[in-house]
């Protein structure tokens, strides 16, 4: 309480002292502000009611005033005394900023303009809620007591890009058009500093975010993007986070798993695991986590953490390897305004840090409008405005665009961006050219601008006005250690975990997240079911006689198409599946691909062995194939290399066309054809295509079978020769490699696409 009322008794004094100040202060804005002396003259009368164009550090002290981040102890109506005090406490810096002009002018519009959003009239105070010290949110009350993730300093890294130009390709049937997605885009954000993308869908946010990630490496974007004056090289990318828009995540794995896994692969090797689960544990309480650090994930058909829970997942992994620079791509969307809050509270104790953050936002509440230091506002990859957050209205005030009802500033920018001027005053420049045109293409219905129209306005007052001098204070050359250079431009690429640690983690990784497939009672009923069914159909079955023989046969070459058909196409889904994952884990530098894929085929081998063992006592003991224990198992090993040789062709077909419609039309038709060819439906096949045979595992398979079970009664059965069968396990071995090989560099390739 005493903290409080000192606190007070701060602001009145220095509120006072700066009265006199205030007035000078306005006197110098009005000459070097870029607002029209109109505008100008009416900030005298402005009155001190707006926290517009409050900086990072009052907007800090205001925020520090609203309830619930409060540390002081607040009494009845000391939320609004607190939030009015701390507008009047604004420097001298924040003047010159120009935020009394957003005052000056809303006010000229009788109403009067707070970056919190609206300014409450006078009378509808005394409805606004309070809060007492009992009656703080819970929410708030958790926000309050966070625990602050420890980390040790970053590299501070000051992102500049200028002129950023980005087009596609668009290729059409006859002829191919390219399409600007970017023009020109300026800007800079320093550390310490949170970066808001906005504007409307479409307008480019995640274009202009992915080119300053890093994350597309296209020599067709123009201008330049440097990170303290040097450009993107690969070890940057141990220094960037980056959370995409869509949720990326394994979704049988808790949060805990998710995020030690992500601490495990991606911390660096100095520390030990222990640290590196800590930082996890840490990540966790920082994201307010902790109550359902046990929950899994959960996807589209199973059901897990919430939207907010999951975001969060997200950004600790991201924010769990400490980076310098961190990008989020919409880390709001689809969130209330309270958990979308506490999201960007994260990300400003994230900059507060050191760190610098660059956020795209869709349609930011008023309060979270506040929380950000730096705007760009873009409109059909054009740049609209570039400067400090709290400055935005006060620039649009002065190219005559302002609010003409009480109206979240977010919401009216995205409106200008989109051409939409209605409730939005236009500057009479513009209303002079629709009148002037006066044509359909000017001038809408009820005798507005077209969005066209506005856009053009928008870009050509920002060019005009502001993008020269942003472009010159860019200019400024920026100190940079030689030291910090050289770590920038390294291209060495630093792991966070050797090639074994990197296969060990992401095999169990692989088992944990593949747990419940692993013990699937439909696949397990399916297998015995289809063994049941053969051991009655082929019940004690023998080889007495020619006739016996082939039907005997006939089981064997079922055994072999069964084990070589749904390996193919369990396999063909791998990667197509994991393909999200796998491009934003590789763009992470998580780990080594020839890790990841060897633990990926080798982590469901268990299971792919399990369960042809199963099959086999069924089918074996039932139909009376060969009993002796020899013959037994060289049917399980025979059985097992078909199985691992057509994986190795699923995988490839999967890899290669990362498409699964594609991968299982072309699988079908390959499966079948191998099947055909497998020597049991053709014995006389034509000689120019008897080479389709030596590709069919199934063939192999079946001429091993046949050896095992009868190489002691003939040398032929039903029309196949039957010999060492060296050269069987030679092609099916050669198979194995091979396939996988391929499916191994059609990935690489991938990524290189
Ligand atoms: N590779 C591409 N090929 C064709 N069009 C593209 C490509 N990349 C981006 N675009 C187009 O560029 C525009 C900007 O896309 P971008 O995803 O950056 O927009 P955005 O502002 O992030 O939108 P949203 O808020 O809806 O996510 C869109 O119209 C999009 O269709």
């Amino acid at each position: 309480m005493e903290k409080a009322n000192s606190t007070s008794g701060l602001i009145r004094t220095k509120s006072d002292q700066l009265v006199e100040t205030i007035a000078a202060a306005l006197g110098a804005m009005r000459s070097s502000s870029p607002v029209s002396s109109g505008e100008a003259a009416a900030t005298s009368g402005g009155g001190l009611e707006s926290g517009g164009g409050l900086s990072r550090k009052s907007s800090r002290r205001l925020t520090a005033a609203s309830p619930g981040r409060s540390g002081g102890g607040v009494g009845k109506n000391t939320h609004i005394r607190k939030s009015r005090s701390a507008q009047m406490k604004f420097d001298v810096d924040d003047l010159n900023s120009g935020a009394a002009l957003s005052r000056a002018s809303s006010a000229s519009l009788g109403f009067s303009f707070s970056f919190t959003g609206f300014t409450v009239p006078p009378d509808e105070i005394s409805d606004m809620k309070s809060y007492s010290d009992e009656e703080i949110p819970e929410d708030l009350e958790a926000g309050r007591q966070k625990k602050k993730l420890q980390t040790e300093p970053t590299l501070p890294i000051y992102l500049k890009f200028t002129d950023v130009t980005y087009k596609v390709v668009l290729k059409g049937i006859t002829s191919t058009v390219e399409r600007d997605i970017l023009n020109g885009i300026t800007g800079c954000v320093d550390p310490g500093e949170v970066l808001a993308l906005m504007g409307p869908s479409g307008s480019g946010k995640t274009t202009l975010l992915s080119l300053l990630g890093g994350r597309v490496r296209d020599p067709t974007h123009g201008g330049s993007i440097t990170y303290n004056d040097q450009p993107y090289s690969k070890s940057l990318k141990s220094r960037i986070g980056f959370v995409t828009q869509d949720d990326v995540l394994f979704p049988h794995l808790t949060v805990k798993e998710t995020l030690t896994y992500a601490a495990r692969l991606r911390l660096p090797r100095r520390l030990t695991k222990e640290e590196k689960d800590q930082r996890a544990t840490d990540v966790i309480y920082e994201l307010g986590l902790e109550s359902c650090q046990d929950t899994m994930i959960g996807g589209s058909f199973v059901r897990g953490v919430s939207g907010g829970e999951r975001k969060r997942v997200c950004i600790g992994n991201e924010i769990i390897i400490n980076p310098s620079l961190l990008f989020l791509d919409e880390p709001t969307s689809g969130l209330d305004s309270t958990t979308a809050l506490r999201i960007v509270d994260t990300l400003h104790d994230i900059a507060e840090a050191g760190k610098t953050v660059i956020t795209t936002i869709h349609q930011p509440s008023s309060r979270l409008f506040l929380k950000f230091d730096k705007l760009i506002l873009l409109g059909k990859g054009s740049l609209l405005y570039f400067g400090r957050a709290s400055e935005a209205m006060v620039y649009f005030a002065s190219i005559g665009c302002s609010p003409l009802i009480a109206m979240n500033p977010a919401e009216f920018m995205l409106d200008l961006a989109n051409g939409n001027v209605t409730d939005i005053s236009v500057p009479s420049e513009l209303e002079d050219k629709v009148q002037l045109m006066g044509n359909s293409r000017a001038e809408t219905k009820n005798g507005k601008p077209t969005p066209a129209v506005v856009q053009e306005y928008l870009v050509e007052a920002y060019e005009t006005k502001v993008a020269e001098n942003e472009k010159k204070k860019l200019r400024t050359p920026l100190a940079v250690d030689e030291e910090i250079k050289s770590k920038i431009c390294s291209s060495k690429r630093e792991w966070g975990a050797s090639w074994c640690e990197q296969y060990s983690i992401l095999f169990w990784r692989g088992l944990k997240e593949r747990r419940h497939d692993y013990f699937s009672w439909l696949r397990i009923t399916q297998v015995l079911a289809t063994a049941t069914i053969l051991g009655l159909l082929w019940w004690q079955s023998g080889s007495n006689n020619p006739n016996e023989l082939q039907d005997q046969a006939g089981l064997l070459f079922f055994i072999a198409v069964f084990w070589g058909f749904f390996p193919v196409f369990t396999a063909i889904f791998t990667f197509p599946q994991e393909r999200a994952m796998l491009s934003k884990e590789r763009a992470a530098d998580m780990y080594r691909l020839s890790a990841y894929f060897v633990a990926r085929t080798t982590s469901d081998l268990p299971l792919d062995l399990i369960l042809p063992v199963l099959f086999l006592l069924v089918v074996y003991f039932m139909a009376g194939l060969r009993m002796n224990v020899g013959s037994f198992f060289l049917t399980i090993v025979t059985v097992f290399l078909c199985i691992i040789a057509a994986q190795g062709l699923g995988l490839a077909i999967g890899a290669t066309l990362m498409d699964l419609k594609r991968a299982t039309t072309l699988a079908s038709v390959t499966v079948m054809t191998f099947m055909l060819a497998g020597g049991f439906f053709v014995k006389n096949v034509p000689v120019f295509i008897s080479w389709l045979r030596f590709l069919s595992f199934n063939y192999h398979t079946y001429k091993l079978l046949l050896k095992v079970q009868y190489q002691h009664i003939s040398h032929s059965i039903n029309g196949v020769k039957i010999d060492n069968g060296y050269k069987e396990i030679g092609v099916l071995v050669a198979m194995v490699i091979g396939y996988r090989f391929l499916a191994y560099l059609s990935l690489r390739r991938m990524k290189l696409h």
